[in-house]
């Protein structure tokens, strides 16, 4: 299929070291088409770097496929490299270089012309909100800035992908909407943006798709609309009670409008398609039980409950 920009079989990565075997990636698979702003959405430990690192030919896979840009990972990775950006996790720029520096060399690297490398790297930094700073170190700059540069330097080849790992990690909530309009810009302009997260809120708000990814398998995939239909659109209601909710949970899992209940850490978690008038229910049941209710958590239908009903675990960032 031609407008496949990214397709995974089993794709599998296990470390073997004294410590043990940790199988990082275990069978991952999923297809990102051309133009499309994806999401590798998990919480820590989930794999996502592991599949980046796969994707951008930095790692080798111990099984499975993947092909990136119509090329195999293993077999061609310097078609895969021609045809792709990345934007690491960590500020990986030259500090002791502006801005400029960092682009330019790039662009040299991947085999521009110095004048068009010069030309090219002048763009983007304009076209990224930081023509004044083409001359600042990047030791001078914020996290906000260098970020921007990193990406600037990932396009400077015209990728026709870019992977961006956890591109927002640890900067400030105006700047990570700031730069969420850039990676929406860029894939207005036709370019296919996969990246990972381990923010719910990014994966929502920014994504075209998503995987949702858990101990390196993907547990569900598809836009927003697709992923909560998914589970019926059920809202989570977590109620604590003062007491054992294990006395309520058969009679509540019975309720009517009531698609689960379960006792987790020690909290009653009931999947409702109507939460109002079974939370009054709820909380009736556990008074009548000598259960006083001491706080209650609703959720309504989103990537949480998604997550929520496909683990049996609470999300944390
Ligand atoms: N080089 C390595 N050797 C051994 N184990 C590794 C190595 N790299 C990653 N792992 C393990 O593989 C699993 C997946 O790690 P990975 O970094 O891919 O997850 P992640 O979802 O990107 O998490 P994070 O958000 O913390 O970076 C973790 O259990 C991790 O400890």
């Amino acid at each position: 299929m031609a407008d496949v920009a990214v397709e995974t079989s089993e794709l599998r990565k296990t470390y073997t070291n004294s410590s043990g075997v940790t199988e990082a990636v275990a069978g991952l698979t999923l297809r990102v088409r051309e133009g499309e702003l994806f999401g590798l959405l998990g919480p820590n430990g989930a794999g996502k770097t592991t599949t980046i690192g796969m994707l951008t030919t930095r790692i080798a896979p111990t099984g499975g496929t993947a092909r990136v840009g119509g090329a195999d990972v293993v077999r061609d990775p310097i078609a895969v490299k021609r045809r792709i950006g990345v934007v690491a996790q960590y500020n990986n720029l030259d500090r002791q270089l502006t801005a400029h520096e960092n682009l330019e060399f790039r662009g040299r690297y991947a085999g521009l012309p110095a004048r068009e490398a010069r030309r090219r790297a002048t763009e983007l930094l304009e076209r990224f909100g930081l023509g004044s700073r083409a001359k600042a170190k990047i030791n001078e700059m914020s996290g906000g800035q260098a970020q921007r540069v990193m990406i600037a330097r990932a396009l400077m080849h015209r990728p026709d992908i870019l992977f961006l790992d956890e591109p927002t990690s640890g900067l400030d909530p105006q700047t990570r909407v700031n730069l969420w309009d850039t990676l929406r810009e860029i894939r207005d302009g036709g370019q296919t943006v996969v990246l990972s997260t381990h923010y719910m809120e990014e994966a929502e708000e920014l994504c075209d798709r998503v995987a949702i990814v858990d101990h390196g398998t993907v547990l569900a995939c598809g836009t927003l609309a697709e992923l909560k239909a998914s589970t019926s659109l059920r809202t989570v209601l977590t109620l604590t009670y003062d007491g054992d909710p294990e006395k309520i949970v058969a009679q509540a899992g019975q309720l009517a409008g009531v698609a689960g209940a379960e006792v987790a850490d020690n909290r009653l978690r009931v999947f409702t398609p109507a939460p109002e008038g079974v939370l009054a229910v709820l909380v009736s049941m556990g008074q009548d039980a000598g259960l006083p209710l001491a706080d209650v958590r609703v959720v309504r239908p989103s990537l949480e409950t998604v997550f929520l009903a496909l683990t049996g675990r609470e999300y944390r960032d």
